[in-house]
């Protein structure tokens, strides 16, 4: 395995570690997939859906061949991380009037969002070279799944929060297994800078998406969708867009799919923004051909808060190469999705239902056709962020001794 820059193209070892190239882009893992036997791995990855313990009962690491076959067993930590379900919302999908529709619930991940798949494989590597603190900056997902991690390995977690915007539960989450939250004035923007600029000297693993081996273990949300279809895949993959570490690494996974030859063509990747934060959408939509980042990123989806996304140039890789799409969503058409979610019994977060609320328009825009088949990647769990619920509902007061019992379960 080897680090290539997303910029320069230049190539280096795993080892000694770094986030980024020295000529300052992104890097990520290249493997060579002409030396796997794809078959034989096929019949493993099967076989390993029956183990109920041990690393290979992750849904990560049951594809550990794909994702990081050098790192010895004993460094991982797993919580079982994957393995989450797919479900076919019927209702759902006949409003929608499309021939299939799955949501892919990454919700169900041990600390409730899709981050544990890359975390595992970050905190896990970080370990294998030494370290005992792991920093991020976050709006509160990856500070609680870091947290989790570095509590299971016995190792301190630091993590850097926005003073606002943020989800109240997830910093609680993050708090509860024991990291130490260090709140900041500014957006995620503003924490990745400081950690990229200075992660390093403080002997702190930065576990940030723009660590590649986070887009590593995320790649393995891919492989389960297609694994669970019988290696098959939807017309569409819908996902929601921040940072855009999901996009760039499920589309990664779909690039190793295909070049293994276990799905025969890659299907169509839809991103979802939300209109506060959307500047990656925005320089598609005007074919600019670099990024120009939002100043003030502003949506209540909080997890999307996020105006100069790391992984831009990887996501618009991944466009052309599955010949995507983008599209931005309103605060209250996510709102709107989320209801129909969580009423369906599967619950999100509101970042995650901006994949519904964009399936909805690409498909009255007929960007998306009737006869077509897609899958929602419900990112996070419908408790991280309850903030957005409240005052939406009423209790309704009885008294037990005497009340209208008919009216009342009418
Ligand atoms: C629940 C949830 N959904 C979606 C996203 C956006 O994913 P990405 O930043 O990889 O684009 C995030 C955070 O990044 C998130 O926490
Ligand atoms: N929503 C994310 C922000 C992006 O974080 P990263 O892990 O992609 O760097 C969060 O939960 O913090």
């Amino acid at each position: 395995m080897r680090l290539k820059c997303v910029d320069c193209g230049s190539s280096c070892p795993l080892e000694p570690f770094q986030v980024r190239c020295g000529c300052g882009g992104l890097l990520e893992v290249e493997q060579d997939l002409t030396l796997v036997d794809a078959e034989l791995l096929k019949r493993r990855f099967q076989e390993r859906l029956s183990e109920r313990m041990g690393v290979y009962a992750s849904g990560v690491w049951r594809y550990k061949e794909l994702i990081f076959p050098e790192l010895p067993d004993e460094y991982i930590v797993t919580k079982y991380e994957g393995n989450t379900g797919m479900y076919a919302p019927e209702p759902i999908r006949e409003t929608l009037g499309i021939r299939g529709l799955y949501f892919k619930a990454q919700s169900e991940n041990p600390s409730g969002s899709f981050k544990d798949n890359g975390m595992t494989v970050a905190v896990s590597h970080g370990r294998s070279l030494g370290y005992s603190a792991f920093a991020c900056t976050s709006t509160g997902n990856t500070s609680s799944s870091l947290a989790m991690y570095a509590a299971m390995g016995r190792s301190r977690a630091y993590v850097f929060v926005p003073n606002r915007k943020v989800s109240a539960n997830k910093v609680l989450q993050t708090q509860a297994y024991g990291a130490r939250v260090l709140s900041f004035d500014g957006t995620y923007d503003d924490g990745i800078r400081f950690l990229e600029k200075r992660g390093e000297e403080l002997g702190l693993y930065v576990c940030n998406s723009v660590n590649p081996l986070r887009i590593e273990g995320q790649k393995s949300i891919i492989y389960e969708i297609a694994q669970t279809l019988g290696w098959s895949l939807p017309d569409w993959i819908i996902i929601p867009g921040g940072a855009l570490s999901n996009v760039s690494a499920l589309g990664k996974g779909l690039a190793d799919l295909k070049s293994l030859g276990f799905i025969p063509s890659v299907p169509r990747i839809a991103l979802i923004q939300a209109e506060g934060a959307s500047p990656f959408h925005r320089m598609i939509a005007s074919g600019s051909p670099v990024l120009t980042p939002e100043p003030r990123p502003d949506t209540l989806a909080s997890a999307l808060n996020i105006g100069n996304p790391p992984s831009w140039k990887k996501a618009r890789s991944v466009l052309e190469m599955s010949s995507g799409v983008t599209c931005s969503v309103t605060d209250a058409e996510i709102l709107a999705a989320k209801a129909q979610i969580d009423r369906s019994g599967i619950g999100c977060e509101p970042a995650s239902a901006a994949t519904l609320a964009g399936l909805q328009k690409l498909i009255a825009e007929k960007t998306i056709a009737k006869d077509e088949t897609a899958v929602c990647i419900l990112t996070g769990n419908l408790l991280k962020d309850t903030d957005v619920l409240k005052g939406s509902f009423q209790d309704i007061p009885v008294d037990l001794s005497g009340s209208d019992w008919e009216a009342l379960l009418r």
